[in-house]
């Protein structure tokens, strides 16, 4: 997959390009209908399957918010469209210059003069120009006047509900990872690089990679069942996930935030590199023991409670 970072870079004359719209944060099961659907249609036209994105959130940029509020970082994204089969993603600045092209503007501009789109794929809420003022069925329309055809994908539920990045961030922010899972379509991911810590952890048995923190949505402190996957290393490890303050070993927990993973049947040195956390099971709430032996003690129950579950399931 080829990433191009700000529209001034795209640059090459893509044959039969089918083209992606939306902000995809979470590439959720509907995002990824939406997204397989250009790729067909590339496929089938002998074309390039691109997808356009920003790189800020559009509500970050409205709203001028410092919540965390997305769902992937920009490497998990590029991982998961790379997964889908996508040609060209190309992250667009969301630019005041850009918010305030009129909806008409945005197609004739970014869609048919700069992306040169041949057939274009937008969910059935696409909103688009400045104050968000196209919608769907308007985007159908001025395609048109350009010989761009449309194809607007309709909502994909799961149990009447509809699958919607906002339902999935609150689902997260609850700590529901296996409901999280079941809209995302796969486990929710955290990426990032392993980072130094305080080197106590291998002190006590347990060593734990400390995984670099992104401005997005994480599930609450607490302690989770998890995959991982170690850049360089074809295996997946069955792992435990400590997010929080670390109050035992903390003093002063204000001003410290770890999101760590010891990972199971695993003893390499992997500072630097990069690492695939898959968060399936939320476990047990953060708690401050009086003694590191009572930390200890509750991380090999921790392990015991996990692995008895992966027996379950294996079982099932
Ligand atoms: C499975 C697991 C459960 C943990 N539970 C707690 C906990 O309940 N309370 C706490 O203060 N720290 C908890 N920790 C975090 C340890 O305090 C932390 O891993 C240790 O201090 C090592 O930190 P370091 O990587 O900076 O050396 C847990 C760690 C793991 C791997
Ligand atoms: N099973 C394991 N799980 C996690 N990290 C491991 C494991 N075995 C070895 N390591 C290595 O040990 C480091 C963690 O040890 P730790 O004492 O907790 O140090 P730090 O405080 O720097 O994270 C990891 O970054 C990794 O390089």
């Amino acid at each position: 997959m080829e990433i191009i970072i700000g529209l001034e870079n795209y640059k090459k004359d893509y044959k039969n390009v089918c083209l992606a719209l939306g902000t995809f944060d979470g590439i959720h099961k509907g995002h990824k209908k939406l997204i397989k659907s250009s790729v067909e249609c590339a496929k089938k036209n002998n074309g390039t399957a691109v997808v356009m994105t920003f790189s800020e959130h559009p509500k970050k940029v409205f709203h001028n918010e410092n919540r965390r509020i997305l769902i992937n970082n920009e490497k998990e994204k590029i991982h998961l469209l790379k997964k889908i089969g996508v040609d060209v993603l190309v992250i667009a600045h969301f630019t005041e210059e850009f918010k305030k092209l009129t909806p008409y503007e945005f197609v004739s501009e970014i869609i048919y003069t700069k992306l040169k789109a041949k057939h274009l794929f937008a969910g059935f809420n696409y909103t688009f120009g400045a104050k968000r003022a196209g919608k769907a069925e308007d985007l159908i329309q001025m395609a048109k006047d350009f010989n761009i055809k449309t194809t607007i994908i309709k909502p994909v539920t799961i149990d009447n509900t509809i699958i919607s990045s906002t339902l999935i961030r609150e689902l997260i922010e609850k700590g529901e990872m296996e409901l999280a899972e079941k809209y995302l379509g796969y486990p929710f991911l955290i990426m990032g690089e392993v980072i130094h810590g305080k080197k106590i952890g291998r002190k006590i048995g347990f060593p734990t990679a400390n995984i670099k923190t992104y401005n997005k949505i994480y599930p609450p402190n607490g302690i989770y069942g998890v995959e991982v996957i170690v850049e360089g290393d074809n295996n997946i490890y069955d792992g435990l996930l400590n997010i929080g303050h670390n109050p035992t070993v903390n003093e002063n927990i204000e001003n410290e935030y770890h999101i760590e993973v010891h990972i199971l049947n695993f003893d390499k040195e992997i500072y630097g590199k990069e690492i695939m956390v898959k968060v399936k099971k939320y476990l047990r709430e953060e708690k401050k023991f009086d003694t590191m032996e009572e930390l200890i003690e509750a991380i090999k129950n921790d392990i015991i409670i996990w692995e008895n579950h992966l027996k379950v399931k294996e079982n099932e």
